[in-house]
């Protein structure tokens, strides 16, 4: 990790938090000056020598940032995303809503709306306001249109394959339905996604059981960590991957429809409108707070 601030001993600060069990190392830095390598991402993410997450959320301001100055008009907030091995990923559900959360226990914004630019483009925040019990009010994201690239793919663990829909949600997705979510193996290893060439920059892999009416529960093999206990554009690739299997689409009908998506770590509650947008509500939750060792972070690893 390279800063131009001022080196202090301190070092940088962080927290940490998570949406449905997703969990995330948030690193405020508005002005953009700290340079975070996939190695120093890597080691903030290990769950025995690091802090432990299954990404890493940098928050800078979009003007601050070359690759969102130019969404800075609509979103004063870029949100830098990370997966837990230092790779870069366009889009993730679970992590806007804890970095709203983050934005509004920093008092940056309130309960309400607001933009944050991502790599996949502006996303639209709703924070409900606190309720009177004082649990956290949910938080709710415009997660933009799926997209459906033609053509079948494959989904392979353990010997056995599933025929799966290829959706981007800004990111990758390949969503299996399946008997029993134990179907997915112990997911130490990637499934097998076939064709590769379908998805030349990786893919996050969804399996998925029926629950009840417009009611599903999935895993997730994520692209860059590993099976994690929620992934949200996964969620949303599964609704959209359920609602199409039981011949509902509101581009058609005009109506929306809902599905209450069930993950290790949770519930996730997912509207597709008629226009296509999809709507995610769910938890987002700031667990703790502390400050980064900087020679820690930049001692070579051992
Ligand atoms: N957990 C996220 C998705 C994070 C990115 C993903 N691993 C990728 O590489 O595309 C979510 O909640 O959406």
């Amino acid at each position: 990790m390279t800063t131009s601030q001022p080196t202090t001993h301190q070092g940088p600060s962080f927290l940490k938090g998570h949406g449905t069990e997703n969990d995330f190392v948030i690193v405020p830095d508005a002005d953009g000056r700290i340079e975070l390598s996939a190695a120093a991402v890597a080691r903030l993410c290990d769950r025995r020598a690091g802090i432990g997450g299954d990404g890493l959320l940098r928050v800078v301001r979009s003007a601050a940032h070359p690759e969102a100055a130019g969404m800075a008009g609509e979103a004063a907030w870029f949100m830098d995303y990370r997966n837990s091995d230092g790779s870069i990923a366009e889009m993730c559900g679970n992590g806007v809503r804890v970095f709203a959360r983050y934005l509004q226990r920093a008092g940056l914004t309130g309960a309400g709306d607001l933009a944050v630019a991502t790599r996949a483009g502006v996303r639209r925040v709703h924070i409900a306001k606190t309720e009177a019990d004082g649990t956290l009010g949910e938080i709710t994201v415009g997660m933009g249109a799926a997209a459906l690239p033609a053509g079948e793919v494959t989904v392979t663990v353990d010997g056995r394959s599933w025929l799966a829909r290829n959706i981007n949600m800004g990111n990758p997705h390949a969503v299996a339905f399946v008997d029993s979510l134990d179907d997915a193996g112990n997911l130490y290893t990637a499934p097998t996604v076939s064709p590769a060439a379908a998805y030349p920059t990786g893919v996050n892999t969804e399996f998925v059981v029926d629950r009840g009416e417009r009611h599903v529960a999935m895993r997730v093999h994520e692209r860059g960590s590993g099976e994690t206990r929620s992934c949200g554009t996964g969620a949303c690739a599964v609704m959209v991957a359920a609602a199409r299997r039981d011949g509902a689409d509101p581009a058609i009908t005009g109506r929306p429809v809902t599905y209450t998506v069930d993950v290790p770590g949770g519930r996730l509650v997912i509207t597709e409108r008629a226009d296509g947008e999809i709507e995610m509500t769910g938890p987002a939750v700031i667990v703790a707070e502390g400050t980064i060792d900087p020679e820690w972070l930049d001692a070579p690893s051992v």
